[in-house]
């Protein structure tokens, strides 16, 4: 029984609009370090906390929370499509787990994924089906959002469970830190989006999705040349909660509110919940240190970028 977390900003604008070469390459330094640390691991289980841009998950039926039993990643933006790897009969017993510890959670045998979880099991693990996955939905863009606390409850009732496992697990959290690129809202939405967003979205019609890519990728290149069109990135408030977590203070960050973090962070930085269940089921296995500690602010992204690992204390360490 043993764990390694490793927590990932994502963002589908990678390769579509890219920051200069020296940024580039260092990002790609470190997510290939922390690939090379998760394979000296050598997991037996990665457990992948990440959101839903309205390409799984719809206002049809939306859960705060999902485990998915079997998923399959849709190749948005270029990211890798397919079957996850999904051990069923431990992700059944991971919900039943998670419900007898109070904490509800839908289950999904048919689990649509987007590029928040199919970018870190591609940068991380070499692809959708490399390591078996249980993948867990936190919803962080349909509001009414879960709170802090929820997601720290949530990971600390999958880390008792994955803490009972007989194997190496890696925790891995998708997302974040502050951002807001420009997806859809359905209180703003038109009659034609609303309905997308209540569902009809699920299979989107090739033309469709290429626009709706196309607006990503536009508003990136206007975010780089007039960073008032959206929503600023927040390093300061990016630093303070990953030190936040770094410093096992997870509890913490109980006390603030959605609106408030909307408007710190921006609307996406509810990503963050993610790293907040990773960090909360990697403390359910005893105190941690953290290392490898990574943040950029990168606009061409729309993205506070981070990296962080952490990992039990070994014995004799303090
Ligand atoms: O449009 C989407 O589906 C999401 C875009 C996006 C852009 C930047 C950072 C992120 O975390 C995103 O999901
Ligand atoms: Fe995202």
């Amino acid at each position: 029984m043993s764990a390694y977390l490793h927590c990932l900003s994502h963002t589908p604008l990678i390769g579509h609009v890219d920051p200069n070469a020296a940024v580039l390459a260092e990002v790609e330094a470190r997510v290939a370090a922390a690939r090379e640390r998760i394979a000296r691991f050598e997991p037996e289980l990665a457990i992948l906390f990440a959101p839903d841009h309205y390409n799984g998950f719809f206002y049809d039926l939306m859960p705060p929370f999902c485990i998915g039993a079997q998923a399959h990643a849709i190749g948005d933006f270029g990211s890798a499509a397919g079957p996850l790897e999904v051990p069923r009969s431990l992700a059944e017993d991971c919900a039943a787990a998670v419900l007898a510890a109070g904490v509800d959670v839908a289950l999904s045998y048919r689990m649509q994924v987007d590029h928040g979880f199919a970018q870190p099991l591609e940068q991380l693990l070499g692809g959708l089906d490399r390591c078996p996955v249980i993948p867990v939905f936190v919803n962080a863009v349909a509001a009414p959002l879960p709170s802090f606390q929820r997601a720290r409850r949530l990971g600390e009732a999958i880390g008792a469970y994955a803490r009972g496992l007989d194997r190496r697990v890696l925790l891995l959290g998708s997302g974040g830190l502050s951002h807001q690129p420009p997806v859809p809202d359905l209180a703003s939405a038109d009659p034609q989006l609303a309905d997308r967003l209540l569902g009809s979205g699920r299979q989107l019609p090739a033309d469709e999705r290429q626009a709706r890519q196309r607006r990503v990728i536009d508003a990136a290149r206007r975010f780089v040349e007039d960073p008032r069109s959206l929503h600023p990135l927040n390093p300061d408030w990016d630093l303070h909660f990953m030190e936040t977590l770094a410093a096992g203070r997870i509890a913490e960050l109980d006390a603030l509110g959605n609106a408030e973090l909307s408007a710190l962070a921006g609307r996406s930085s509810h990503e963050v919940k993610t790293w907040v269940a990773a960090f909360a089921a990697l403390s359910a296995f005893g105190p941690y240190r953290a290392h490898d500690r990574y943040y950029r602010a990168i606009p061409e992204w729309i993205a506070g970028f981070g990296a962080i690992d952490a990992q039990p204390l070994q014995r004799g360490e303090a």
